[in-house]
């Protein structure tokens, strides 16, 4: 029926779940989708990656959101004013935005799964390859876009860089709330190690593009108990609609296929 309607309501495959977006995405079922499980014995330590560095500009940080589907910071993108570089990238990539995927426990809630470990949450801040005319061609290109993922594990010593995006949840509690955002730069949100798994794969959410050169960093930074039910108080719905806790934004892992998981690290 919802095939057959030729529903493209995003919103409704939101509802219907992941196991449905083949039907009008069907690249979901593709052989390069994210996130995947990252295990030790399939990856392969490539002592040619080099460092990743992120050269961030406060300035360009703009407004903070809730799409009813994550808490999203968007920044400048206009020119090449907050980058990424480095890795396993050919050149630098301009940062677009960062969102968050979260559980509704403390126990799950993170996309990739590492040796079996589920994480409460997971951050990724999304890069687009300048080389091409902007974002919505760069998602159309095996290397336009690159996420730096960050797990977000529960425990007593939180990052107080943390602090600043939770403070403003209040202001975005609904789906199209947004509030500004201004000198922030994420990279004080970055883990002591820079060490990182990085594979070729794609959007967590439709449409699903298989456009992602994906960087996850080994070591989670520390959030409370606390902030992960701060982020759990967000609603999906609109401010004048019956309450739905927008909990459990996060894709199961996919299949690897042949892909070669690579880390900068032995
Ligand atoms: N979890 S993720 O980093 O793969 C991700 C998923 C969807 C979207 N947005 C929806 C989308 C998909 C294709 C074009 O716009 C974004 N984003 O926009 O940063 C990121
Ligand atoms: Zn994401």
């Amino acid at each position: 029926y919802l095939a057959g309607r030729g529903f493209h309501d995003l919103s409704l495959y939101f509802f219907l779940g992941p196991d449905h977006w083949y039907k009008n995405y069907p690249i979901a079922k593709g052989r390069r989708q994210s996130p995947i499980e990252i295990n030790n014995k399939d990856v392969h330590y490539d002592r040619s990656l080099l460092p990743w560095f992120a050269s961030y500009d406060p300035g360009a940080a703009k407004t903070i959101l809730n799409n009813g589907k994550t808490c999203r910071v968007v920044f400048d993108d206009s020119f090449d004013r907050s980058v990424l570089r480095g890795g396993p990238l050919p050149g630098v990539y301009r940062l677009r935005q960062l969102h968050f995927h979260w559980g509704s426990s403390d126990d799950h809630g993170s996309e990739h799964v590492v040796n079996g470990v589920r994480y409460a949450g997971e951050l990724h801040l999304l890069h687009w390859n300048p080389k091409y005319s902007n974002y919505l061609d760069a998602v159309r290109r095996a290397d336009g876009i690159a996420v730096l993922a960050i797990f977000l594990q529960v425990g007593k010593t939180p990052k107080p860089e943390m602090k600043r995006i939770l403070e403003e949840i209040n202001a975005i509690k609904t789906k199209g709330k947004e509030a500004p955002f201004t000198n922030f730069d994420p990279s004080i949100l970055f883990p002591k190690s820079h060490d990182y798994w990085t594979y070729h794969g794609s959007f967590t959410t439709p449409p699903c593009e298989e456009c992602i050169t994906w960087i996850v960093l080994r070591e989670p930074i520390i959030v409370s108990s606390d902030q992960m039910a701060k982020l759990r108080s967000l609603s999906k719905n609109a401010e004048n609609e019956p309450n739905l806790p927008l909990v459990d934004n996060w894709r199961p892992t996919q299949p690897r296929y042949f892909r070669m998981v690579s880390a900068s690290f032995l």
